[in-house]
């Protein structure tokens, strides 16, 4: 379990992380999400030891990390994959931090295999593609076989394979127990991992919740409509206060309403509707509903409708 209470980290004027407090829990897959300079690393820093606090603290299991007498058992983290650039082999790269920690050579082969690097082992890691390097770092978090796994974006650079095996080894490890702490901007494959998500926002703390409770109380549920008399019944829904949407010949996707009223407004007006099927918003959606006040760095669209199924009168 990781506990933040009220932590804090300013670097000079900036305050990159604002008195957040939250309680990663054991057993499930915690998403972290966030606009790019949101403070997520630093968070994550925090949590590793590699920052210290302006204010306020963070424990893993009860204690700062470095409090641990063996912090690589405690916790395993992949924070920047990039960051390994060495001469070493895979095998002796992870090897040599396994020797830090008395951790046998059998759990470096394991792990190897765990993480599919097997035919690349003896192969100095400078030479490593994105994706491997990735794998790499996840077997290093891997090796101590710790209670907490902690990753920030982890799926970074990995082909589809890939993403499928970082996806089921999260939910496994999650499954056992264990606590694992994951951040990511690719909302598709944060809404198939995560069980529960933390959402942070220039520095502060705007949803902690299950992702189905974000999902739900966040970005618009809509209705597709199929009827035979799309523009007419589009006037009557817009009319009660739908926004309505024909998206292709006989289907309009409406939003604002219930489909009990689209259906008892089809019905009064002896129109025939023959499909109604309830979309509920993507995470993704949800998501940027969630931030857009809180994005620091706006881009600006040029088609002036940046947001799939925002439109139509929102
Ligand atoms: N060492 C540092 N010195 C000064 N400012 C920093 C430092 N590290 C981070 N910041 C600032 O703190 C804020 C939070 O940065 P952080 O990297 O934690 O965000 P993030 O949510 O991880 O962003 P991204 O999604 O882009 O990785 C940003 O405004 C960043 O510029």
């Amino acid at each position: 379990m990781i506990e933040a209470r009220g932590l804090t980290k300013a670097y000079g004027e900036k305050t990159a992380v604002d008195n957040v407090s939250f309680t990663v829990e054991a057993g499930r897959v915690t998403g972290f999400l966030g606009p790019n300079g949101a403070g997520k690393s630093t968070t994550m820093r925090m949590i590793m030891g590699l920052d210290a606090p302006t204010a306020g603290s963070v424990t893993v299991n009860g204690e700062p990390l470095a409090k641990h007498a063996a912090p690589l058992r405690e916790v395993g983290a992949l924070l920047d994959a990039k960051a390994v650039h060495t001469s070493r082999t895979a095998y002796n790269h992870l090897l040599a931090m396994a020797a830090t920690h008395s951790i046998p050579s059998s759990r470096v082969r394991e792990v190897i295999e765990m993480t599919g690097l097997g035919s690349v082992a003896k192969k100095r890691v400078k030479g490593f593609s994105l994706g491997m390097g990735q794998r790499l770092g996840i077997a290093a978090a891997l090796l101590g076989d710790p209670q907490t796994i902690i990753l920030d974006e982890p799926v970074n650079g990995l082909d589809p394979e890939g993403v499928i095996w970082v996806r089921d080894l999260l939910k496994n490890l999650a499954s056992e127990g264990r606590t694992v702490f994951l951040s990511s901007h690719l909302m598709s494959e944060m809404a198939l991992t995560a069980d529960h998500l933390i959402v942070i926002g220039r520095g502060r703390i705007i949803a902690d919740a299950p992702i189905a409770a974000i999902i739900k109380g966040n970005g618009q549920a809509r209705t597709r409509v199929r009827s035979e008399q799309p523009e007419r019944l589009m006037q009557l829904l817009t009319g009660a206060g739908g926004a309505v949407e024909i998206i292709e010949p006989e289907v309009l996707e409406v939003s604002g309403l219930d489909t009990r009223d689209i259906a008892r407004t089809a019905a009064e007006n002896q129109i025939m509707v023959y499909e109604m099927v309830p979309l509920q918003a993507s995470l993704e959606e949800a998501y940027l509903d969630l931030t857009k006040d809180e994005v620091e760095y706006q881009s600006h669209s040029t088609t002036g409708t940046s947001v799939p199924g925002k439109t139509g009168g929102n």
